[in-house]
């Protein structure tokens, strides 16, 4: 850490709550990106993931916007330990259907800022507050608890912001939420902002950061580093346009960077960040902090070297911390610690010359763009090693019968490691009959499913050499290439599907 050890940093620079409570919208504002539209069983699902990894609250929805968000609310609330929170304009019908949902906790707002006012709700700003006090007051009177938004705080006049607070808090207001809305903040703004609330408030402060500049970690957190008691966020960062506060991304830093523990399953991160992805149809970006596909992901040779010898050279937290795993990754960028521990993984063990051959062999596919990878590397490693090592299984005889009214007929003859067995097989043709011929003898050996066969005659004529290529796959997963090029098409077909079996089987061995 540059500068000071951070508890130092936290006690100089720093006004930190008590306790930081984690509100959590996926099931709300994330519910609001477009294109989403969860059924009840999915916002159950999520909300019981939300549940055990943790989180104080949850905003289940916006009961007056259907019918289902009234239902999946109250069976939310009915299904989780963690409070159940409620969306509601300042209206009263909004509020009834907060209470139609049987919840005791309700988020109510309503646009403060000129824009707003003039444009959207052509209220002055008296009557902003008069609508504000009166749903205060409407809920305090159901026996609500309420936390209040400012809807685009950011936008809005300091003075007025701060007079509509002032307001709630008198109605009974139990949370002031600052919503920033269109993602407008900067750290040094939200740091005047929240310090600004803290000198004047005792009601705990919340902050809810859209991240349409790419600030909204940020400013969450600098709003926790002055004082904010909660923070808003979603799974993923989903929500309105560009989304709001990761929560993942929230609750590592507070670990990771500031040393402040919620109670909160980090190691449930990965999982639940999938499943959100999965149910909303939102891919997550490769790169996307804490539970992107790449975030503990390494092809640079550089990089694999040092984190090899300690993975912190190149991590700043381990993956398993939020249940994501590493990955050592082959293409362009490797280098050859990188490819020895791959091959050390594959239990693949290459002489000097097979390593450079396949090491160089990487390096020219990546110079034409190509990804590789383990199977591949596992395909270019057996290349290396059935160049040199004897052949598991050795063709010894081949008979065929084929016409136009009998089915085709072939026998064929085997060595397998050394010990020769014959059989024959019928087939839609000479080649399929030859193909079955050769499973039914290698079945005890080997499992293997043929996956790509292509023909091709080199020259022109009767007697045409042909080539033939074949990619067979093993029950691991392993798959190898075989090729064969002969007069015969039948021969060039047994010899090119010999040559991929002799590879899995050579692999097999390496991997014993
Ligand atoms: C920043 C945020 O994320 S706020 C939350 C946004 N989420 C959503 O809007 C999702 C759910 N919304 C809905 O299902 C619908 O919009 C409803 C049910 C809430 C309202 O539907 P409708 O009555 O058809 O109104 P519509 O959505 O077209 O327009 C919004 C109305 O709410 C009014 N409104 C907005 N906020 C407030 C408020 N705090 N107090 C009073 N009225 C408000 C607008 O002025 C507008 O009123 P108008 O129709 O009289 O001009
Ligand atoms: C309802 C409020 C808090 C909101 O979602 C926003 O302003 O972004």
């Amino acid at each position: 850490m540059y500068g000071k050890d951070m508890e130092t940093i936290k006690k100089e620079n720093m006004n930190l709550a008590d306790k930081i409570y984690i509100f959590d919208t996926t099931l709300r504002d994330g519910e609001q990106a477009p294109g989403v539209a969860l059924t009840v069983d999915e916002k159950i699902q999520i909300a019981q993931s939300l549940d055990k990894l943790g989180v104080d609250k949850i905003e289940a929805g916006f009961p007056a916007s259907s019918k289902g968000e009234i239902e999946s609310c109250r069976k939310i609330h009915n299904l989780v330990d963690c409070t159940t929170v409620g969306l509601a304009r300042t209206v009263f019908k909004d509020i009834d259907a907060v209470l139609d949902a049987d919840l005791d906790y309700m988020h109510t707002f309503i646009g403060t800022s000129p824009l707003h006012r003039d444009y959207k709700l052509k209220m002055s700003k008296e009557k902003i507050i008069e609508t504000a006090i009166n749903a205060v007051e409407y809920g305090k009177d159901h026996g609500l608890t309420i936390e209040f938004s400012a809807e685009d705080a950011t936008r809005t006049e300091g003075d007025f912001l701060f007079d509509v607070y002032r307001s709630v808090v008198d109605a009974g207001a139990d949370f002031l939420n600052v919503p920033d809305t269109v993602g407008v903040l900067t750290p040094i703004v939200t740091k005047q902002l929240i310090t600004d609330l803290k000198n004047e408030f005792t009601t705990p402060i919340s902050v809810h950061f859209h991240n349409d500049f790419g600030l909204a970690t940020a400013n969450t957190l600098t709003a926790i580093e002055c004082g904010a008691n909660q923070a808003h966020v979603t799974v993923n960062g989903i929500g309105e346009r560009t989304g709001n506060s990761a929560l993942e991304e929230i609750v590592v830093a507070l670990h990771a960077a500031y040393g402040i523990d919620l109670d909160i399953d980090t190691t449930q991160l990965y999982n639940i960040s999938d499943s959100v992805s999965r149910i909303t149809g939102i891919k997550k970006p490769v790169n996307k902090p804490i539970v992107g596909d790449n975030a503990f992901a390494h092809e640079s040779g550089i990089h694999v070297h040092g984190i090899l010898n300690n993975a912190l050279t190149y991590e700043p937290i381990s993956p398993e911390l939020v249940g994501h795993s590493r990955r050592i990754i082959i293409g362009k960028h490797t280098g050859a610690n990188a490819l020895k521990s791959k091959l050390d993984e594959f239990n693949i063990d290459l002489n000097e010359e097979q390593f450079d051959n396949v090491f160089s062999q990487i390096k020219a596919l990546g110079d034409k763009g190509k990804t590789i990878t383990d199977s591949d590397l596992k395909s270019l490693a057996i290349n290396e090693i059935s160049s040199a090592k004897e052949t598991p299984i050795v063709l010894k005889g081949l008979g065929l019968l084929s016409g136009a009214i009998v089915s085709s007929t072939a026998t064929v003859k085997l060595e397998i490691y050394g010990e020769e067995k014959e059989t024959s097989a019928t087939g839609v043709g000479p080649v399929d009959a030859a193909l079955n011929a050769i499973r039914s003898l290698i079945q005890d050996t080997l499992d293997v499913e043929l996956e790509e066969y292509n023909v091709e005659a080199i020259t022109g004529g009767t007697d045409a050499l042909a080539e033939v290529f074949v990619i067979s796959s093993d029950s691991e997963g392993n798959k190898s290439t075989g090729r064969s090029t002969n007069e015969d098409i039948v021969m060039a077909s047994i010899l090119a599907v010999l040559d991929s079996i002799n590879k899995l089987l050579l692999l097999q061995r390496v991997n014993q």
